[in-house]
């Protein structure tokens, strides 16, 4: 989504490309022919970098790697940055639990909803709370216009003469057309943008487009936290964010974030649910990335020169020993709960907040 595969000979070459090949999700097809047995390859974690373990040998004052700074001033819990990456800064554990769980939790309800707009809203036009609908095994159905007019007012969702709405799988087998059930939407729900509304097609801010303002709790949150790569005296103003849903085998190819006016203000960037490896390069693609672990509650910011360095996320872990979000399961373990426990078990959200202009 990010044009990252579109030289595909060429970015096989580059070192980030082979650290993402490195680190992706591969499994071993001679372990097993039974594919429900299948095993992930084992891959190689040592040179990942740990900033949790680096936060607690900061805490025992004990040495850090010479590469890594830490910086206090400005803010509550230590700010690590790296000394041949200006601009990038690591807040490990950034985010209380009761933070986290309530982020998941909007992240899933409130943040897809529109007139935010998701990779759904391409095929489907907006779609009104999937969540709620996939809880309830609702069924997404296409359904033609009663009179076959293509478009009845602005109040009214049919295109084309055609509409999705939601029904009951007892409905859904009563109707003959195309039909998708809201759990596997809501399994390949990829992103949402809050705020001013991205356009990937022409990767630009679409102005025109109708939004709401990015939500005060998490525009305040984002201000604090944004405060490590800010100027003294300068607020940051977040207008626009995406939220990135990775499953199982999700990447996030390597990019530039580059459709905001003022590189010198940070990305801040929330890392929710199962743990992920972030690869940061060079300004190049040749440059070898960094590889490290972003787990769940923990804060990246990225601003001047960082901004201009590749990113992405070739991995995420699901497996209980990796995922390390058994805090997340203890604070999610209400019924009410369970729902949100159950996605995030094999998920991880990024929320990613910009200053556009
Ligand atoms: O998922 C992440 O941690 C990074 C997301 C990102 O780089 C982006 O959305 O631009
Ligand atoms: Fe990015």
């Amino acid at each position: 989504m990010y044009g990252s595969e579109n030289n595909r000979e060429d970015s096989e070459r580059t070192a980030f490309r082979r650290a993402e090949k490195n680190y992706k999700l591969y499994y071993d097809t001679n372990a097993s022919k039974n594919k429900k047995k299948k095993k992930p390859k084992p891959v190689d974690l040592t040179e990942v970098l740990d900033f949790r373990s680096i936060l607690e040998c900061h805490d025992r004052n004990g040495e850090l790697p010479p590469f890594v700074n830490v910086i206090h001033d400005k803010f509550s819990s230590p700010v690590f940055s790296l000394q041949n990456r200006p601009g990038f800064y690591f807040i490990p554990g950034a985010l209380s639990i009761e933070k986290q769980c309530s982020l998941i939790r909007e992240s899933l309800i409130d943040f897809p909803q529109p007139p935010n707009r998701t990779n759904h809203n391409a095929i489907y036009g907006p779609i009104h709370n999937l969540f709620d609908e996939a809880k309830e095994g609702k069924v997404l159905v296409e359904e033609y216009s009663p009179d076959g007019s293509p478009k009845l007012g602005p109040d009214c969702d049919y295109q084309d003469g055609k509409r999705w709405k939601f029904v009951t799988e007892k409905e859904e087998l009563l109707r003959k057309g195309k039909s998708v059930p809201a759990s596997a939407l809501l399994r390949k729900l990829r992103w949402s943008t809050l705020g001013l509304q991205f356009n990937w097609s022409r990767r630009n801010y679409d102005v025109s487009l109708p939004h709401n303002k990015i939500p005060e709790a998490l525009c305040d949150l984002a201000k604090e936290l944004a405060k490590p790569a800010m100027p003294a005296g300068v607020e940051f103003q977040p207008e626009g964010a995406i939220v990135n849903y990775f499953g199982l085998g999700d990447t996030l190819g390597g990019h530039l974030d580059d459709m905001e006016a003022d590189w010198s203000k940070p990305i801040v960037s929330l890392s929710l649910g199962c743990k992920a490896i972030f690869l940061l390069g060079g300004k190049t693609r040749e440059d070898p990335p960094l590889a490290m672990f972003l787990r769940s509650g923990d804060v990246v910011l990225m601003a001047g020169e960082a901004r201009e360095c590749f990113h992405g996320v070739p991995r995420i872990f699901t497996d209980e020993k990796n995922a390390e979000i058994d805090h997340l399961q203890a604070q999610l373990s209400h019924e009410d709960d369970l729902c949100f426990l159950k996605y995030i078990q094999t998920s991880r959200i990024n929320i990613n907040i910009r200053q556009v202009f």
